[in-house]
């Protein structure tokens, strides 16, 4: 079954910009593919309409088969909460603490964002925050402020916190850009190890070619909006995702 399908969607901005063209790509279930592409070739604008923080202009997107490309922002609810997000920065709410951050990431389950927050939060959720904390080897920061962290504990705790929400499908948007190259390397090897012991769906964007080889099943690159190479990691080459970066990639497609 597929997690997600994107059928020919275009996005065209107000201004004329063609962000998007005519893409179509589907997820299986539990696989782990890596987004690739330069600056402006689309990338961040494929997330936003998957997210629903954006619509396509033409096209249909599908999570676990249901259509969302033109759901409203109540239909919307419940399939964002299987949604789990990674940011390029972090996204952590900096003046509160890492406890609470994770606990924040049970929100999209009550109506009443109070229900989340460390007075009142029920002691299931506060043990399961504690589990979250401990998965990703920070409890013993869990009292600790997030601005305190260094960049690679804090993208740990955006993990917990995304545990916390316990999702199916990953989108993760840069995880590591903001990262050291031996941080960085943790936190890839810490999201792919839960991805796998959790079966979750992930489409990981990324610009270290290496890492994409090393950790992607499948890429799948985009230039100027279009889909221009989608294969699984044994059959794409280095020079592949190089020539990607060029501005007339020759089409590839593996299959
Ligand atoms: N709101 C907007 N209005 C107009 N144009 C936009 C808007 N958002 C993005 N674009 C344009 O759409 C194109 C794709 O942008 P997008 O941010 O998706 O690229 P990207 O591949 O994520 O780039 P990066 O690697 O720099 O994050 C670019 O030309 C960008 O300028």
């Amino acid at each position: 079954m597929n997690a997600l399908e994107v059928n020919n969607v275009t996005k065209i901005f107000p201004d004329g910009t063609k962000a998007l063209n005519n893409v179509s790509f589907q997820i299986k279930r539990g696989e782990g593919v890596v987004l690739l592409g330069h600056n402006g070739s689309g990338k961040s604008t494929m997330f936003k309409n998957i997210a629903g923080f954006e619509r396509p202009s033409d096209g249909n997107i599908f999570i676990n088969n249901k259509e969302i490309t033109r759901l409203g922002k109540s239909k919307f609810k419940p399939i964002r909460k299987k949604l789990g997000m990674v940011f390029q920065n972090f996204h952590l709410i900096y003046n509160l603490s890492v406890f609470q951050n994770v606990l924040f990431g049970r929100m999209g389950y009550y109506r009443n964002f109070l229900s989340v927050t460390t007075p009142f939060a029920s002691a299931e959720n506060r043990e399961r925050a504690m589990a979250c904390l401990e998965r990703v080897g920070l409890a013993h920061l869990a009292g600790r402020r997030a601005d305190q962290l260094s960049g690679g504990q804090q993208q740990r705790v955006a993990i917990a916190r995304m545990l916390m929400q316990d999702p199916e499908i990953i989108l993760a948007d840069e995880p590591i850009a903001s990262l050291d190259p031996k941080a960085g390397r943790e936190v890839m090897e810490l999201l792919w190890e839960i991805v796998e012991e959790k079966s979750w769906t992930v489409l990981c964007i990324l610009h270290q070619t290496d890492i994409a080889l090393e950790f992607g099943e499948r890429l799948i690159g985009l230039n100027k909006g279009k889909v221009v190479l989608d294969g699984s990691k044994e059959t794409v080459s280095k020079q592949d995702l190089s020539n990607l970066y060029y501005d007339d990639p020759l089409q590839v497609n593996h299959s």
